[in-house]
């Protein structure tokens, strides 16, 4: 299978450089981890280590491939639609975190649309190297009906080719609102306490913001027509924080390192999808205020 990385950063070299054991791939992202991966291959190391030499660019235009995975952060999700829009590629697949991904790439493209979700953990260390930090699992799944199951099946089938654990789902709205509950609960407060995830684990203080958080996120998604109880949230986020304990989150990490944020495809989400509904959501208003307050005073907004 011939698939383009759009966003070849962390997780897309990490999951693009595992393909690349099966696969014909190529990473588009920037330089000089670009013209690392170019002049040595791809370095990953952690919970394996191998070097692999997939094709890398930093120009997608006029390319083809039968998938384009979407690794990019969420706010950059509408430039990566415009650049996929000059390539020739049969199906799309966000693996990203957060809300809206897939509506802003189905409005920019006339191509399926597959939803993903994915517990691999990755980090860029230099250029041409990133460190795997956690094997995990893929589930894709078609963002609505017209975007077919068989084609989710493919795709499962061409990460399992290159021994990447990956299912198909039916059901992929409720696995991508499960999964942003637990972030709207986690990444947020572990980034305004500085903490790792762990210290989120119950009782105390921490906990019942994330709790509230997540609670919210569950509610909201049942009003949005998504069978997501609340107690399954609650059992997400404290599997999730146990099984990441030592873990920065991702927003943590972006505010130690002072950068841009994705809070508004995550608690900001939650807000908007909220207020469309009627709902109630104080705590994940909170958040996001603080969190956006953050980022205006670092002059990021
Ligand atoms: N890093 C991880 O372990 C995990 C990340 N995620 C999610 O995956 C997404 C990506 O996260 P990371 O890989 O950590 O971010 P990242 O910032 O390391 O990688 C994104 C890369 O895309 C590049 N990019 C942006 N627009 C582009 C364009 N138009 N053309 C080419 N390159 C472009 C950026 O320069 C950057 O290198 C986020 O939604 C994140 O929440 C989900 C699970 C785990
Ligand atoms: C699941 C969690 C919270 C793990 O850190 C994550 O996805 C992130 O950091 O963005």
């Amino acid at each position: 299978m011939e698939i383009l990385i759009l966003g070849a950063g962390s997780l897309g070299s990490l999951i693009g450089g595992l393909l690349a054991r099966a696969h014909d791939v190529t990473l588009v992202g920037r330089d000089p981890h670009v013209a690392a991966v170019r002049d040595a291959g791809l370095r990953i190391t952690g919970v394996e280590t191998l070097t692999t030499h997939p094709a890398a660019t930093t120009d997608a235009s006029g390319a083809s491939a039968d998938l384009a995975l979407v690794t990019v952060k969420a706010y950059d999700t509408p430039g990566a639609a415009d650049a996929l829009a000059t390539c020739d590629v049969d199906a799309v697949c966000s693996l990203q975190n957060g809300m809206g991904n897939e509506e802003r790439l189905a409005a920019g493209l006339d191509v399926p649309v597959l939803a993903g979700t994915t517990t691999y953990g990755a980090r860029l260390a230099d250029p041409g190297h990133v460190e795997w930090l956690g094997r995990g699992r893929v589930t894709v799944g078609p963002w609505r009906p017209v975007d077919a199951v068989a084609r989710s099946e493919r795709v499962a089938a061409a990460f399992r080719a290159a021994d990447i654990d990956a299912a198909a789902t039916t059901d992929v709205r409720r696995r991508l609102w499960e999964k942003l509950a637990v972030n709207a609960a986690i990444n947020p407060v572990t980034a305004l306490a500085r903490v790792e995830n762990g210290a989120l684990t119950p009782p105390g203080a921490l906990a019942e913001v994330a709790t509230a958080a997540g609670t919210e996120t569950a509610r909201v998604a049942r009003a949005d027509g998504v069978d997501l109880s609340t107690a399954t949230v609650h059992e997400a986020v404290e599997d999730v924080v146990r099984g990441t304990a030592r873990n920065r989150s991702s927003m943590h990490q972006d505010v130690a390192g002072g950068r841009r944020t994705e809070v508004e495809a995550i608690n900001g989400y939650v807000v908007d999808r909220a207020a469309a509904a009627g709902e109630s959501v104080p705590v994940n208003r909170t958040l996001a205020a603080l969190i956006r307050g953050w980022e205006a005073g670092a002059g990021l907004r």
